[in-house]
């Protein structure tokens, strides 16, 4: 029996994760989970009324993630999830808990992203928050082992460099 993988793709609001996260998913023939999927709905009306998250308030979110992923691996299925992963303590959970995890991180040019994020229809996340973004993201650590991506390439060339 092969142990069950998990791949994140990471960024912040608008970067192309969940695109990229469903191309690598069927590419590969693994389950894909929406991190925003697993918001509260006072966390989402937060974030919909212009505000951004607190580390408390994403604490019960990562959580939950956790236990979701994990029920996927005990049922034998690998998993892509989007999910942002801006703050370090939280990604630090998540390799604790899955320390074969490989992540990737998707970096676009803000201008870019107030594009992408005012063209996607009926989204929660307003382009206002993007600052916000910014601001909670922390660095990566060498220990992280990140891999960077070039996310103004267009879907097809990331998933393609992702799949080499
Ligand atoms: N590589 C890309 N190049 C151009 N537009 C993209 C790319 N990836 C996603 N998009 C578009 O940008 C918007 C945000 O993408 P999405 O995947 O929802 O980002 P995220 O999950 O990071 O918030 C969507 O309208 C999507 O169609
Ligand atoms: O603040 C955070 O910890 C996350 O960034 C989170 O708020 C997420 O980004 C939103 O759910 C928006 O969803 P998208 O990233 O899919 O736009």
């Amino acid at each position: 029996m092969t142990t069950p993988q998990l791949i994140i793709i990471m960024g912040v609001s608008g970067s192309g994760k969940s695109t990229l996260a469903v191309k690598l998913a069927n590419a590969l023939g693994y389950n894909f989970v929406e991190a925003d999927d697993h918001h509260s709905a006072a966390n989402k009306a937060h974030m919909a009324a212009g505000k951004p998250l607190t580390d408390a308030m994403r604490e019960p979110w990562i959580e939950q993630l956790i236990k979701h992923i994990r029920q996927h691996h005990q049922q034998q299925q690998s998993v892509v999830l989007a999910y942002s992963g801006l703050r370090q303590q939280h990604r630090a959970k998540f390799r604790q808990a899955f320390p074969q995890l490989n992540c990737l991180f998707l970096e676009v040019a803000k201008g870019q992203l107030i594009e992408r994020m005012n063209q996607r229809n009926a989204h929660f996340m307003p382009a206002s928050l993007l600052d916000s973004q910014f601001e909670a993201l922390e660095p990566f650590a060498a220990e992280e082992k990140i891999t960077l991506l070039d996310g103004a390439k267009t879907p097809d060339a990331l998933l393609k460099e992702v799949l080499k």
